[in-house]
């Protein structure tokens, strides 16, 4: 023994006498050590999923997940393609969590028929009461989608597609202006703010005026880009989460000044939700049916949520409704116009059917144009929606995933990326290529195209992405000519942020006005 760990063990003996401070402390540190190496070694050894292949460390311990995506700062599906070129079709990326590699999987997680939990840890990140998106358990989901579901409904869509596109309006004045003054346009940029007006003005009819700012530096837009990333620390320190939503927003503007349009955007939202339930009257001077039209209803049946679960759900559809359609169109935008023969195919297609200009062709006329439609399925493919693994839990009963029997409780998920970038479902995976979607076999890709998730829990603003990807295409490329300004689609870099969250230079694209 040397002399300083004699020294060490002698004051801690002398404080086993006497108790104090430094002796609560060291006996914290010891059983908290000792708790580590015994659940580890059970997690190791004896738990239910001990069977399973992956990195030994992963199996010990929940550290080994946070160290890789916070210290290392690695994109979690990037290492999930490394561990099962490993360890084969299943590999176990946490003590409770398994991941999936086979797409038939897939399928067999999100089946319509499961009744399956999402994972709380994930979700849970995502807002602090309860919304339609963070709601765990099916049933409950089930319940809060019910009343929201005929708002989003295709029929409810069509009907109120004139604020989708009193939307792109706005967006290509936004973008004429521009080229009026010389300036290239943050395409990025610009369908952002698009998305978060068209979501705001069609959940609550208070649009949130993000096309307004002056080149699309909206401060919502900045606010959540910058909010985005954080999900990956809220999801393992929850703590943050509570510290962020009750911080002051002059701690705020001053700790992040960037956030400043989130606290803002939340006040807007929150003001609305305080207004219409205790005066429920006003709702009816909204322009049209909004979501608190809905969720409000009490002859509908069903439990009037709570003054915070209202306002979570408020703020969670703006953020479930605004990356996800922007993020698909800049993608869509940049690799049309890297492919001088897919850039001809949709302008051609789109000026035989919008032959005048002031006609505005509707929803449905644009969704019925193949080319088109294949421009929107392969960038929904490319884009992927959700990159991070949608987890699910498994029930007590346990399940069969990829024939093999999951015992109950288990953290299960296989990330889309799986899917979409899978090379025998999608040749050449990684090329943008809207052809694939028109080839005589086409039909059986749908059931792969899983952007928008499968089963139970898949996305409740299908409909609407869907006419915001028909109706954003269609309005830029017919209404401009567009070519990049010093980037292409080798540009295009993402990183993990349970989105694919932007990362590559500044997306400018000159676009000038078509005059018939
Ligand atoms: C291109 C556009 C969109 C894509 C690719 C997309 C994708 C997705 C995906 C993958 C999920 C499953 C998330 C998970 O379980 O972790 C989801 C769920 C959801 N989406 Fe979307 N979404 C889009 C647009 C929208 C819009 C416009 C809204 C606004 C209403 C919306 C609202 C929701 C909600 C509320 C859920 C939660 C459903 C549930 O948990 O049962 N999404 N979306």
């Amino acid at each position: 023994m040397t002399s300083t760990t004699r020294h060490f063990w002698a004051a801690y003996l002398d404080d086993l006498a006497y108790p104090s401070v430094s002796l609560a402390v060291v006996t914290s540190i010891l059983s908290w050590f000792l708790w580590v190496v015994i659940n580890g070694t059970y997690n190791l050894y004896l738990h239910p999923l001990s069977k399973f292949p992956g990195p030994k460390l992963a199996a010990f311990t929940i550290w080994w997940k946070i160290y890789v995506e916070l210290i290392q700062k690695k994109d979690l599906v990037e290492m999930l393609f490394e561990l099962h070129a490993v360890y084969g079709d299943v590999v176990r990326i946490a003590p409770n969590e398994l991941h999936f590699a086979k797409p038939s999987v897939y399928h067999e997680i999100h089946s319509p028929r499961n009744r399956w939990s999402k994972d709380p840890v994930l979700y849970n990140a995502f807002a602090e009461f309860e919304s339609s998106f963070t709601i765990p358990e099916y049933h409950r989901a089930k319940k809060r989608k019910d009343i929201l579901q005929p708002l989003f409904s295709r029929k409810s869509i069509i009907s109120m597609q004139h604020l989708i596109q009193d939307c792109m309006d706005q967006m290509c004045e936004g973008i004429a202006k521009q080229h009026g003054e010389g300036k290239s346009t943050n395409i990025l940029l610009a369908f952002r703010c698009l998305a978060v007006d068209t979501i705001t003005s069609f959940c609550f009819a208070k649009p949130a005026n993000a096309l307004a700012a002056p080149d699309f530096q909206a401060p919502i837009e900045r606010a959540m880009t910058l909010s985005l990333p954080m999900v990956t620390f809220i999801k393992y320190f929850p703590a943050i989460k509570t510290f962020v939503a009750h911080c002051p927003p002059l701690l705020v503007s001053l700790l992040k000044p960037g956030l400043i349009g989130l606290v803002n955007m939340r006040k807007t939202l929150w003001e609305q939700v305080l207004e219409v339930t205790k005066h429920p009257e006003t709702l009816e001077s909204a322009s049209h049916p909004i979501i608190y039209h809905a969720l409000l209803n009490p002859v509908s049946g069903h439990e009037i949520p709570s003054f915070t679960s209202l306002r979570d759900e408020a703020l969670l559809l703006v953020f479930a409704g605004t990356d996800t359609a922007s993020n698909t169109l800049t993608l869509g935008t940049i690799h049309i116009l890297s492919n001088p023969d897919i850039h001809k195919n949709v302008v051609r297609e789109l000026l035989e059917a919008w032959p005048r200009l002031d006609d505005t062709p509707r929803y449905e006329a644009l969704d019925s144009l193949p080319y088109l439609r294949a421009i929107v399925k392969e960038s929904l493919r490319l884009v992927q929606g959700v990159v991070t693994p949608m987890t699910r839990v498994v029930p007590v009963e346990g399940a069969e995933l990829g024939g093999r029997h999951i015992p109950g409780g288990t953290v299960v998920g296989i990330s889309n990326s799986f899917v979409l970038l899978d090379g025998s479902i999608f040749p050449d995976p990684h090329s943008f290529r809207p052809e694939r979607w028109l080839e005589p076999s086409s039909e059986s890709l749908d059931h792969w195209l899983v952007t928008f998730c499968k089963g139970p829990r898949s996305c409740l603003g299908v409909n609407l992405g869907y006419c915001e990807l028909f109706l954003g295409f269609a309005n830029l490329f017919r209404r401009f000519e567009l070519e990049l300004d010093g980037v292409s689609a080798k540009s295009l870099r993402w990183k993990e942020a349970y989105l694919p969250h932007y990362e590559g230079p500044d997306l400018y694209v000159r676009a000038a006005p078509r005059s018939a």
